[in-house]
């Protein structure tokens, strides 16, 4: 069962199936105006024939030719309308074609649909995103996309509503109303019902000053609405009948003070104090590699203990994009370590990937080439590549990358001495890997590495490490995760034979 809600790979799929529908909704239409024309030249035709009658009914009744014609009509005539409008060949078509197309395409489930309404509560609980702005196309000040219709943020809203997003409900629904009182028929009767079902809702969730609004314009319009006389009727009635306002309880993690960073961090709120940006560096780096002298790398310090670096142009575009094309037909939804069933896909991990071989391709043999060259640790025995691609408000919440439970190491690997997460997209607003330990972000670039150190000398797990990808705001983000173990570097990097790993203890206690 594939999703479509969890990568951009992938999307592309839905709008061909959007193609197919408007090339045949365009067909129905077509048709169906032609259909029209006829019945409306067959129309004029009898009206014409039916004037002439009523202008002098005498004369034209005592016609042996009309009298046979208006008996005709009337018995075979109408009969032949009746059938066609009846048997409205454009619309059986286009219904016919929409159950084949029910079968052949693609489409998103329910389940989609839900994960990207929980996406977008998501991105404006992160990045602080205003309802009217997002509504209107905007995301952050930048104008993207066509507004929304009172329409879509109702029905937005009621999803929310069943997410248990209460908060957020209420935003949307508001800004429905707000859409909606814009419109030139405001208050049609058609439309009373969702103005109400508004109010009952907003009712429930504590708004009473809208509810009561809101009802009142329904009962200016159509003064016998029972539900909006019942919500302005319990909002008017002594406290003490109302129901207890529906509110969100996040789950237990959402509440901490490091989720709390982690937002801040991911919306540039938090950065890097002077007295921890003084001792870091750009330089360049060769290593002593003769080729390496000529095109040294990169490197930008983001923090020494722990290690963590950027090299900057480390990949290039030929290489990115023949790694991107060979990890897509193999993207599937991302999952996390888990006791009992070994791995499964969770909200906190959104994202789909696919694992390489680095036999595979030269390419890749060329990313840990250079890691090794850059970094001296021996890359002969690796986890696979991980590609991954992260669409709608795609995320991995803060984690550590090494292994904490060490009786279940990877065979023959040991734990994750160093991550080198390869940059294989820009990504336009959002999606920066984030440290809420270390108080900084690093907004992907492609072509750029972000290398760090998992693990202390005592091979230790380094808990200051712990890392997120914040939410993808705008944007198809791509990474190639290269994970380096530690059971074959005792001479690269040898560990210590007493314990180090003390500083990052305090670190250790968020789980
Ligand atoms: O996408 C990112 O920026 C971080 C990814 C990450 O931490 C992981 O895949 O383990
Ligand atoms: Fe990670």
């Amino acid at each position: 069962q594939i999703d479509y809600f969890s990568s951009i790979s992938g999307l592309e799929n839905l709008l061909r199936t959007e193609e197919y529908l408007l090339q045949s909704f365009r067909e129905y239409v077509r048709a169906s105006k032609h259909q029209l024309q006829t019945l409306e030249s067959e129309l004029h035709r009898i009206e014409m024939e039916y004037a002439q009658a009523a202008r002098n009914t005498e004369n034209y009744l005592t016609n042996p030719v009309n009298v046979y014609r208006l008996m005709k009509r009337l018995t075979t005539d109408w009969t032949i309308y009746e059938e066609r409008v009846q048997s409205d060949e454009a619309a059986n078509t286009f219904l016919r074609q929409m159950v084949e197309f029910r079968e052949t395409l693609s489409f998103p489930s329910g389940e989609d649909f839900k994960a990207s309404a929980a996406a977008l509560a998501r991105l404006q609980e992160t990045y602080h995103l205003d309802t009217a702005q997002i509504a209107g196309g905007f995301l952050n000040g930048v104008k993207y996309g066509t507004s929304m219709t009172w329409q879509d943020c109702f029905v937005l809203g009621k999803q929310l509503f069943h997410l248990e997003e209460y908060n957020h409900t209420k935003l949307w629904l508001k800004e429905s109303m707000q859409r909606l009182s814009r419109e030139p028929y405001y208050m049609d009767p058609h439309t009373l019902e969702y103005v109400e079902d508004v109010a009952k809702s907003l009712l429930n969730l504590g708004d009473l000053e809208t509810a009561l609004k809101l009802s009142d314009d329904v009962l200016s319009l159509d003064p016998t609405r029972a539900t909006a006389s019942y919500v302005r009727n319990t909002i008017l009635s002594p406290v003490g009948e109302r129901k207890p306002t529906l509110t969100t309880s996040p789950s237990y993690y959402h509440q901490t003070e490091e989720f709390e960073t982690y937002k801040k961090v991911c919306r540039g709120e938090i950065t890097a104090s002077p007295t921890q940006l003084r001792p870091l560096r750009c330089r360049y780096e060769s290593k002593n590699h003769p080729y390496r002298l000529l095109a040294p790398f990169k490197v930008e310090e983001h923090s020494l203990d722990p290690l963590v670096l950027t090299l900057h142009d480390f990949i290039d575009d030929t290489k990115i994009e023949t790694i991107k094309y060979l990890a897509t037909p193999y993207m599937q939804r991302s999952t996390v370590r888990d006791v009992v069933t070994l791995s499964k896909a969770t909200d906190f991990r959104i994202s789909k990937n696919a694992w390489l071989a680095y036999q595979e391709h030269t390419y890749m043999q060329d990313m840990l080439r250079d890691l090794q060259d850059l970094t001296g640790l021996d890359v002969t025995r690796c986890e696979k590549l991980q590609v991954a691609n992260y669409g709608l408000g795609g995320h991995y919440e803060p984690h550590w990358d090494f292994y904490l439970d060490t009786e279940r190491l990877p065979e023959g690997l040991g734990n994750r001495i160093a991550t080198a997460i390869f940059y294989l997209s820009e990504v336009e607003q959002g999606g920066a890997t984030a440290f809420p330990n270390l108080n900084f972000a690093i907004k992907p670039k492609k072509g750029n590495v972000l290398f760090w150190y998992n693990l202390h000398r005592s091979l230790e797990g380094d808990y200051r490490t712990r890392h997120a990808a914040c939410p993808v705001l705008k944007g198809s983000k791509w990474i190639g995760n290269v994970w380096i173990n530690a059971i074959t570097q005792p001479f690269t990097r040898p560990c210590l034979l007493h314990k180090d790993d003390a500083i990052s203890k305090p670190y250790s206690t968020i789980v």
